[in-house]
């Protein structure tokens, strides 16, 4: 594997060089995604099967999952599996549940009492991956928020398996969060049919979950349609960006540089380092460790666009991961907690030669559902928050008009707005002639 050497690089070859792979072909993308939210928005549920054969392979009967259908997949859920299911949902709902946002209220002024209140989003849809490998773990990242927050009616979507069912632990990890509206869907057709509603699909006003390329540019093509549904953010192939000192060790750091490599052929990995014998070691551990991975062939395509590179320093490596935003930081350093100040964008951060990244994919607690693309920079991961509203209140008596009224009567004036001025001052006049 080549490594680059960032200080003899010019700002362009920077650019370039922490490009993601999925950004290349954008326009063609985003040709074929309109085209596939338009037949859907078109034909409903027609479409929604004549796409699922074409993409998925498999001839639908009913979209949803029937009560027979969920039984059948809870039997089929081995014991270990179902124990480290409910292990990890326990620490997932402990860090999410101490993260929630409380109602407040404050008197700003006398008399003026502002408030804040939270609400459930009503309607939202979840979408699980399965196109290379369903991802029960991600059933329960959007789940268990969702049974946090209490929105009244979540539905989820995953792409079906070539028998036309959905994964039997994606189904169990539903039902423990219950969610009881499951659709055999993926794809961009999922996304169009939660965006807009289909016949049997019920519309949402909020879509949550990652996806591949496609899926990504569905969320993103419905979220600026009016008439289509917010999304929680985009949220593609995974990304994992690693720093590591000359102490670190270089199996571990290959080891989880392999770990997102093996998502899919768009997943970027990279490590920084200001060691080159880290740097050569690792490449020589990737080489070996990935002939020993059964998806090779997605590993291999993810690793042809995956950096080595050089830094001068652990101070500088902190810059240039800020500049690439990543979707996961692992810090393999001695010192991690020295360099937490240094960290402006991310999405999720893994402190330490035993925090592999792998733990915060499925049990460690926190959401593995977290911006890509660079996204970091301005977005953050899932929470209860995203699947809530807050809405504000303000009561104000007469004396908490009289007190700051004033003040909205001089800004009105200045922007010229008469109307609010007279809203204000009308009030005042009536509360002056009025006797105490
Ligand atoms: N950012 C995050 O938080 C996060 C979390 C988990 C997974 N991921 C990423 O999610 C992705 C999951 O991707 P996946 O492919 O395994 O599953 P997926 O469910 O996202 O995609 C599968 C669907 O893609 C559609 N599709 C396939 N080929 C197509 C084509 N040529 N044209 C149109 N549609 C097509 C099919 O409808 C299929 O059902 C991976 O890239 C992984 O890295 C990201
Ligand atoms: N690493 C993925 C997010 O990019 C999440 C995941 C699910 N299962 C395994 N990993
Ligand atoms: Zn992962």
């Amino acid at each position: 594997m080549h490594i680059h050497d960032w200080n003899a690089l010019d700002e362009p070859a920077r650019d370039a060089l922490l490009r993601r792979p999925a950004q290349r072909d954008a326009s063609a993308l985003r040709a074929d995604v309109a085209r596939l939210i338009a037949q859907v928005r078109a034909d409903g549920d027609s479409t929604l099967r004549a796409l699922t054969r074409r993409f998925d392979g498999c001839q639908l009967g009913p979209l949803d999952v029937t009560e027979e259908e969920f039984d059948a997949a809870e039997a089929r859920v081995p014991a270990d599996l179902r124990a480290a299911i409910v292990a990890a949902k326990a620490r997932i709902e402990a860090f999410h549940r101490a993260g929630m946002a409380q109602p407040y209220v404050i008197e700003t002024a006398p008399g003026v009492r502002c408030e804040r209140v939270l609400r459930p989003i009503a309607r939202v849809g979840l979408y699980v991956p399965a196109g290379s490998a369903p991802l029960p773990s991600t059933a329960l990242m959007l789940g268990v928020p969702a049974q946090l927050a209490g929105c009244p009616q979540v539905v989820l979507c995953s792409p079906p398996r070539a028998d036309g069912s959905v994964d039997p632990a994606v189904l169990a990890v539903a039902r423990l969060c219950g969610v009881r509206r499951v659709f055999k869907l993926g794809g961009v057709q999922a996304i169009a049919a939660m965006a807009y509603g289909s016949d049997t699909v019920p519309r949402c006003d909020k879509l949550f979950g990652p996806g591949n390329a496609w899926v990504t540019e569905a969320k993103q093509q419905v979220s600026t349609d009016p008439d289509g549904a917010a999304i929680d953010m985009p949220a593609g192939p995974s990304e994992v960006l690693v720093i590591a000192d000359a102490g670190a060790d270089p199996e571990f750091v290959a080891a989880d540089l392999l770990s997102q490599a093996e998502h899919g052929p768009d997943s970027q990995v990279l490590l920084l380092s200001d060691s080159d014998a880290m740097l050569a070691s690792v490449a020589r551990e990737i080489a070996s460790q990935a002939q020993t991975l059964p998806r090779r062939e997605i590993v291999d395509a993810a690793l042809a666009h995956a950096r080595l590179v050089r830094v001068r320093d652990i101070a500088q490596a902190l810059d240039v991961s800020n500049r690439y935003a990543p979707e996961h930081l692992i810090l393999a350093l001695r010192e991690p907690r020295a360099w937490i100040d240094a960290i402006e964008s991310a999405g999720s951060v893994f402190l330490g030669d035993y925090a592999p990244e792998a733990l915060g994919d499925y049990c460690s607690g926190t959401n593995h559902v977290l911006p890509t693309y660079g996204f970091a920079r301005a977005w953050s991961g899932v929470s209860v928050a995203s699947f809530q509203k807050s809405i504000t209140l303000q009561q104000v008596d007469a004396e908490g008009l009289r007190g700051i009224g004033g003040d909205a009567a001089t800004l009105a004036r200045v922007e010229q707005l008469h109307a609010h001025e007279r809203a204000v001052t009308r009030r005042l006049v009536r509360i002056a002639e009025t006797p105490a």
